[in-house]
């Protein structure tokens, strides 16, 4: 591919758009605001979102959505979850018919509750439909900007197109899978972020490394079940999208929702922490979305309840983490436990 954009030129969009300069050699960057567009092109570097690296020639800042995206044969949208919808329906009707379309955001839509390839679906024609993409997994925008070692995984519904992501993405030093598990992929990718968040209020607490284990170990469980509900394949989350981004983002210091949750250890609200990191802290509302979605299927996320306590109830966080050690006690794996009882 020679044409490609990004859109959204935040820390993970300006990354992405340094690795894909690497393979390709236009790559538009779409940013909302003219400054940060100028600074790119005349700067070489976004101060703001990843400042110290240097953004090859190869990457124009624009601020047209029309012009971002037009002609493009790959368009990976960038932005925060809660702007997807607007952004994906304003650039819609300017796609090429061929155009690929991949989303590298990890949240929920707030008030319906679907995922984003769900999003973009609703906001684009149905022939874009089997030309959805979604790529995830454990990676700091600012290792990747250093060209550290790093892997992610594609998931899309036709295992040609996710093939043709993986080729566009792939460099030595970011290492592209591929996976048909666009469920699986989407849910483990924004529900990480809720686990972070409740790390960074255990390391907060001083709680030490088993409290942290237990909430990585517990907290994979209340994810798997979730996206086994929605359809997921469970071998999805031992994989890039669910261990390893849940390890990369729950023990890191990058993490904004890591910094977030410490955050809210120390008795901070939500809007007083949004304010404080000036970037996105996607677990803040995919909590909320997550913990509705729970509701309304029946499944059990204890650890996702008592963020949401603590995050829109003013819950203490020492009551939250009494009440989530006092529950009730349990198989460690109940449904196969049930059957290996049962077979015993
Ligand atoms: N950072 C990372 O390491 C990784 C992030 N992600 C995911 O990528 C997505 C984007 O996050 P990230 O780049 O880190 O976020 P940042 O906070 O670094 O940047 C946010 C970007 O989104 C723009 N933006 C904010 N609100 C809107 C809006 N309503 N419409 C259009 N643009 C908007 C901001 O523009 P402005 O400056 O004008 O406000 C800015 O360019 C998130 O879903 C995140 O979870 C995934 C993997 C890694
Ligand atoms: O998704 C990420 C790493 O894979 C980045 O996480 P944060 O949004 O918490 O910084």
């Amino acid at each position: 591919m020679r044409n490609v954009a990004v859109i959204g030129a935040g820390s993970w969009g300006t990354a992405l758009a340094t690795v894909l300069a690497e393979n390709h050699e236009n790559v538009s960057l779409w940013a909302r605001r003219e400054e940060l567009a100028r600074e790119i092109n005349e700067t070489r570097e976004n101060k703001r979102y990843l400042p110290g690296i240097t953004l090859s020639e190869r990457i124009k800042g624009d601020t047209s959505l029309e012009r971002a995206v037009r002609d493009k044969e790959l368009v990976v949208l960038v932005v925060p979850s809660h702007a997807m919808r607007d952004t994906v329906r304003t650039l819609a009707p300017h796609l090429h018919k061929d155009t690929i379309l991949v989303h590298a955001a990890k949240g929920l839509e707030i008030d319906s509750l679907k995922r984003m390839s769900e999003v973009i679906k609703e906001e684009v024609s149905a022939s874009f439909h089997e030309q959805i993409a979604v790529l995830s997994g454990p990676s700091h925008a600012e290792e990747v900007g250093m060209k550290a070692p790093t892997t992610v995984v594609v998931a899309a519904e036709k295992m040609s197109v996710a093939e043709e992501v993986q080729d566009a993405f792939i460099t030595s030093r970011f290492r592209v899978y591929t996976n048909p598990d666009v469920i699986g992929v989407e849910i483990g990718g924004a529900l990480k972020n809720i686990i972070a968040l409740g790390a960074g209020v255990s390391d907060g607490l001083e709680f030490g490394d088993n409290a942290k284990a237990a909430l990585l170990t517990r907290g994979l469980a209340e994810i798997s079940r979730l996206g086994i509900k929605l359809g997921a394949n469970p071998l999805t989350f031992t994989g890039l999208a669910g261990v390893g981004d849940l390890v990369v983002t729950a023990t890191s210091q990058h993490s904004r929702n890591w910094r977030a949750g410490r955050m809210l250890a120390q008795g901070l609200a939500p809007d007083e922490i949004v304010a404080r990191m000036g970037m996105v802290v996607e677990g803040i509302k995919t909590t909320k979305a997550a913990h509705q979605l729970a509701c309304e299927l029946g499944v059990e996320m204890p650890i996702t309840r008592e963020l949401h306590a603590l995050l829109f109830r003013q819950k203490a966080p020492r009551d939250a983490v009494s009440d989530l050690m006092g529950r009730v006690r349990r198989h460690e794996t109940e449904e196969l436990a049930l059957q290996y009882f049962d077979n015993h």
